[in-house]
């Protein structure tokens, strides 16, 4: 059966630790589409949509999505795009999150970036994103051409309103709490590769070579 010989990809690890960044050069280099539930809450969010209504105040306190909102909302999307390779980034973060997803389809390989906290927290405070593509500049790590402003449409840059220093620690402690335990449920399943480091162009050529190893048929740009 095709369906059987697709490869789909989890990339987890805490609030900031680079899964947009490493996604971002994934799907430069491989056949592989990127679904995002942040980013995808946030369109939500943006066209106020019944979904974006309920999610807004949970995203900006900087606490979770309720399990079967943000189940629903990523499976319906993962459903369009059956026929393709995909690394679906931000999804799972709890067990029943991971749970559900596995009864709708087999997960290869869960890519984990390993990144101190201290780390996170100083680059957070970086962040602008561009909201309407997803796209993340990082005024030390990789600013934009022109300060606030977006290199490909000269639209302005934002920060998330969930960056905030205190709302940053709240959502590392969740992660402690309701996305750890996952990575243990796939380290259980001998899916689980962890990659450990303080900089994204450090962990990447590992990342890299990993997915090489096991996308060794896919066309490279
Ligand atoms: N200083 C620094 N910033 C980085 C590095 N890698 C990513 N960033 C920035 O850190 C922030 C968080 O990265 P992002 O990919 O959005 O992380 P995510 O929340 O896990 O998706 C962004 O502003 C990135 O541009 C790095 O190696 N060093
Ligand atoms: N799988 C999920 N379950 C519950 N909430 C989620 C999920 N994915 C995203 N969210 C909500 O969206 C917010 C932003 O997510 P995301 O953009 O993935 O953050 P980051 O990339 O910084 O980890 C989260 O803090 C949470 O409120």
């Amino acid at each position: 059966m095709v369906t059987r010989m697709l490869f789909r990809a989890v990339i987890m690890g805490p609030p900031g630790s680079g899964k947009g960044t490493v996604s971002d050069r994934i799907v430069k280099n491989f056949a592989l589409k990127h679904l995002s539930s942040g980013d995808l809450l946030r369109t939500n969010v943006q066209n106020k949509t019944e979904i974006g209504v309920v999610a807004k105040s949970y995203i900006d306190q900087g606490q979770l999505v309720p399990d079967d909102v943000i189940t629903r909302l990523v499976l319906q999307e993962l459903h369009k795009i059956n026929e393709t390779n995909w690394l679906l980034d931000g999804f799972p973060r709890t067990v029943p999150q991971a749970v559900a997803l596995d009864k709708a389809f087999h997960i290869n390989s869960v890519i984990d970036l390993n990144v101190p906290f201290q780390t996170i927290k100083d680059r957070l405070t970086a962040r602008w994103i561009h909201p309407a593509s997803g796209r993340v500049y990082n005024t030390e790590f990789n600013p934009p051409k022109v300060p606030e402003v977006d290199d490909l449409t000269g639209e302005p840059l934002v920060q998330r309103e969930d960056d905030k220093p205190e709302t940053v620690t709240r959502r590392l402690k969740g992660y402690e709490a309701l996305t750890r335990p996952v990575l243990e449920y796939y380290q259980n399943k001998g899916v689980l590769e962890t990659f450990s480091g303080t900089e994204t162009n450090k962990i990447w050529p590992h990342v890299y070579a990993f997915l090489q190893s096991k996308l060794p048929d896919v066309s490279h740009k």
